[in-house]
């Protein structure tokens, strides 16, 4: 099947690249990103010998003519003008930005106004451990965001044992490519190199998107008190949740239970860490409890399981493919 990539000049787009070559399913027949006038290889140095097309200047309606599923890896705003297009021209479409994550109230409320209301109500959150038989019938799938990722794959199992009237959080680090490319001052070498901090501490815009999913897959109105950091890593994502349980309960047992068929969660049996999921598309997961203090602690890849990977496994999903064709297991430990 032919796919396009738009976006493709980014640190997504470079890895839906990189995973859609190998990919027996998918071919790539379209890359694009607001520039073109280079061939593939000479914007990514890195893909030299590899893939020889020309990058387009991103337009819908050139889409459609060569490719069935498009990938958006654009920012959010940029992202739905696109979506819609190509859904009106019946293109499939996998976003990767925030534009259709959420409820269109909620949205609103934390982004911009939504130039394509119609589509949000059909869009199928792309969290497929959770959102499977829906993802088979999408024709459009809204990436979750990579902090949303690894905190709901944590948080999910145990929302049913947390006591709502204490407080929860979710500490969250994040490695620079998490940012994007565009330069920023926080994800400048000076400033993080050998440097850490929190940033947006309970005001990210992922806190409501956690809160969200909660609420339609649990039926849960929980605040989580979420706090993302920036880590002096170009990879990786940590998550740790800290809640109160109502009662005593075997956590290893909830844990296991919850993701025996996922094969792209790996119960672990002590904490996790970044450089065992990077590179691939797992997400590593260990629970401890202490009395009833809850301690549940994940670990993702935030540009493969949090962003180009689920996307390649969701449209694996949505075009009745084995749900690991073409997916990176292997990690880059050490
Ligand atoms: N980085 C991460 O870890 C994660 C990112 N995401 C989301 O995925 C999306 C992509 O992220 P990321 O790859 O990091 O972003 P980058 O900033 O690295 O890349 C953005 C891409 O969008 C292209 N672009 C921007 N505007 C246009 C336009 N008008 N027309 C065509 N192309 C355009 C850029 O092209 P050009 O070079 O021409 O400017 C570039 O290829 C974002 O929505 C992000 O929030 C989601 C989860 C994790
Ligand atoms: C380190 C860093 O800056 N991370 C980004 C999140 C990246 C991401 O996954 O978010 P979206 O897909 O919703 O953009 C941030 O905090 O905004």
């Amino acid at each position: 099947m032919n796919v396009a990539i738009i976006g493709a000049s980014g640190y997504t787009g470079l890895e839906l690249v990189k995973i859609l070559i190998t990919h027996s399913k998918f071919n790539i027949s379209y890359i694009a990103n607001s520039t073109g006038n280079i061939n593939v290889q000479d914007l990514h140095p890195s893909l030299q010998g590899l893939i020889d097309m020309p990058v387009e200047i991103a337009n819908a309606k050139e889409v459609a003519k060569v490719a069935k599923l498009a990938f958006l890896a654009l920012p959010h705003k940029t992202s739905m003008s696109f979506a819609k297009e190509l859904l009106d021209l019946g293109v499939k479409v996998v976003d990767l930005s925030a534009d259709y994550r959420l409820e269109l109230e909620n949205y609103e409320k934390h982004y911009c106004p939504h130039e394509d209301k119609e589509n949000i109500s059909s869009a199928v959150y792309g969290l497929p451990e959770y959102y499977k038989n829906q993802l088979k019938d999408a024709n459009l799938v809204a990436n979750p965001g990579c902090y949303p990722t690894a905190s709901l794959l944590a948080l999910l199992p145990f929302v049913d044992y947390i006591d709502e009237n204490s407080p929860i959080f979710i500490d969250a680090k994040s490695g620079v490519t998490g940012a994007g490319k565009k330069l920023n001052e926080i994800t400048q070498f000076a400033h993080i190199n050998e440097n850490t901090h929190a940033y947006n501490p309970f005001k990210h815009r992922h806190m409501p998107e956690i809160q969200e999913k909660v609420k339609l897959l649990k039926d849960k109105d929980f605040s989580v008190n979420f706090v993302p950091h920036l880590i002096p890593v170009t990879r990786g994502m940590l998550v740790s949740v800290y809640a109160s349980l109502k009662e005593e309960v075997d956590v290893e047992a909830i844990l296991e239970k919850s993701y025996k068929n996922s094969e792209f969660v790996r119960v672990r049996n002590s904490a996790v860490d970044i450089k065992s999921t990077a590179g691939t598309n797992f997400c590593d997961i260990f629970v401890a409890r202490n009395g009833k203090a809850l301690f549940i602690n994940s670990s993702i890849d935030n540009l493969l399981r949090g962003a180009s990977s689920q996307a390649v496994v969701n449209a694996n999903i949505m075009c009745g493919f084995e749900e690991d064709e073409g997916i990176p297991k292997i990690a880059y430990a050490p």
